[in-house]
């Protein structure tokens, strides 16, 4: 984590500065990055990948998610348009990032998480380490006002991110789902 979280916090910076959001304070480092979770997933080998639940479709609950990935692959994102997937092949040295459903919900959809599943390997064992820069617990997020502040209709209320994440594990995996809850 020592090295992580200033990659961390220099991307934050980057994607809040386009939203208006000159510096990151402390009530705004409890929301964007108040709890970073660390997994360590492993995806045993599978004879049948198709009949077999890597992970399911979902979108992460964070403001952004840093993830390293073996050389197995099986990560796909939805299409930007359509309903296909596409494969996010593993690059030596390099990590992945993700947009969660908290920077949406804050950007009033300027930006959009990315909707993500895997599928396990019919060869070989896949490792992956995700690390979820989620909020704090109790930290209230919603729309910023420096991007509503041109008289932007809001298109989420705020919401207690224990209730967000609380919400998202009480269900199956279901594509985009889990924004509804925040939806005006
Ligand atoms: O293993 C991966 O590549 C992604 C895992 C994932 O999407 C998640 O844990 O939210
Ligand atoms: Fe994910």
């Amino acid at each position: 984590m020592k090295w992580a979280k200033p990659i961390i916090v220099k991307l934050l910076e980057v994607l809040l500065e386009k939203l208006n959001v000159k510096q990151i304070d402390e009530p705004m480092k409890s929301v964007v990055m108040g709890t970073l979770i660390v997994n360590l997933i492993h995806y045993p080998v599978c004879p049948n990948p198709e009949l077999t639940a890597g992970a399911g479709r979902h979108a992460d609950v964070s403001s952004i998610t840093m993830l390293l990935q073996d050389d197995v692959g099986g990560l796909y994102v939805r299409e930007p348009k359509g309903d296909g997937w596409i494969h996010v092949p593993p690059v030596k040295g390099a990590l992945v990032i993700n947009i969660g459903d908290v920077l949406q919900i804050m950007s009033n959809d300027r930006y959009k998480s990315v909707e993500h599943r895997v599928i396990v390997n019919a060869s070989r064992n896949r490792v992956s380490v995700p690390i979820f820069v989620n909020p704090a617990p109790d930290a209230v997020f919603g729309p910023l006002t420096q991007v509503l502040e041109n008289g932007e209709k809001p298109l989420y209320k705020h919401v207690v991110y224990s209730d967000y994440f609380n919400y998202f594990f009480s269900k199956g995996h279901e594509g985009k789902q889990t924004i509804e809850f925040a939806k005006l």
